[in-house]
């Protein structure tokens, strides 16, 4: 089952050697999202020795006690940047909450504006070059990839791109970087994430290599299936705004995680959704009027509890 999720590399998008090269890129990512929501991709350019480092930041950083953690937890911090211990998340109608533990970042504002949409992160005290610096360069990257998906997956349906300049024009890019227990550690019934679509544009995943633990669900084969956790290979997803705004050509997959590896899994997401105030790329501007603050602060507005202040800078009545 699993050797047949779509596998696309997307080198001959990035660097193509006749025109026929990037179109055929965009036909897979394009079939691969109308299909399943979600292919595995290679040819990306990333190298492997930063993949490799990120997750040593990764590992250093969930190794300081827990205490030091709670210094930059995300109950500090007006914009929710930070660390959020395991258990804290859970989801609607789950007796239990997520066993995952998340260190979640975005761009980095100085000032923060419009209810803590932008503003600065909290950055753990660990040396610059062994966590922030090496850290930042994945998120540009693969922020850069996110970006990349969406023109491709624009063109995908023979839209004009030229709607991308006003879409990413301040761009909301989250990174989570997430430490999942060994099953020991979990309690029964409990997963390292429950089943859920992502909420908004494209999402860029890297599971930690040989530890397989994210599973999808197969609507037509009415089953969860694992997806393999190769090095270097990332896993690009479709949230539902996206899905949405393609008028359902392109699915959101329903996904979870159950680590089966008898030690802990780290993985690491970048979720690039687009400007606060743009609306349907796949559409001329004016078109909408529904916008990516709108349907953030539909998905959030239980859990997040958004300030009037927040509710007023996106436009949507408190
Ligand atoms: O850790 C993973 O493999 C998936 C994480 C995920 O689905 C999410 O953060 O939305
Ligand atoms: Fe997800």
């Amino acid at each position: 089952m699993a050797a047949q999720f779509p596998l696309v590399d997307i080198s001959g998008y990035l660097n193509p050697t006749s025109p026929e090269d990037k179109a055929k890129v965009i036909a897979q990512v394009r079939d691969a999202f109308k299909t399943v929501g979600f292919f595995q991709c290679t040819g990306h350019g990333i190298p492997v020795s930063l993949q490799r480092t990120m997750f040593k930041a990764l590992e250093l950083f969930y190794s300081q006690p827990k205490e030091k953690k709670m210094e930059i937890s995300v109950f500090k911090s007006r914009c929710r940047r930070g660390y959020e211990a395991s258990g804290v998340h859970s989801r609607d109608g789950k007796a239990m909450p997520d066993a995952k533990e998340s260190y979640y970042f975005c761009e980095d504002d100085p000032e923060i504006e419009m209810g803590g949409i932008y503003g600065p992160n909290q950055w753990p005290s660990i040396p610059e070059d062994e966590f922030r610096k090496p850290i930042w360069e994945y998120y540009e990257k693969t922020a850069a990839m996110g970006k990349l998906l969406w023109e491709m997956l624009i063109q995908g349906l023979d839209r004009s791109t030229n709607t991308m300049e006003r879409f990413s024009r301040r761009p909301l890019i989250g990174m989570n970087l997430l430490r999942y227990p060994s099953p020991e550690d979990t309690a029964e019934g409990q997963f390292g994430l429950g089943a859920h679509n992502d909420w908004g544009g494209i999402t860029v995943l890297l599971q930690e290599p040989g530890k397989e633990a994210l599973e999808i669900w197969l609507e037509d084969d009415k089953e969860w299936v694992s997806v393999p956790a190769v090095e270097d290979r990332f896993v690009i997803n479709c949230g539902d705004m996206l899905s949405g705004w393609s008028g359902g050509v392109y699915k959101a997959v329903h996904h979870r995680v159950v680590n089966k590896a008898p030690v802990e899994r780290y993985s690491a997401v970048t979720a690039w959704h687009g400007d606060i105030f743009a609306t349907n790329p796949f559409e001329e501007p004016g078109k909408s009027k529904e916008t990516v603050g709108h349907l953030f602060v539909k998905r959030f507005q239980k859990q997040m509890k958004p300030s009037k202040e927040l509710l007023a800078a996106i436009g949507v009545e408190a």
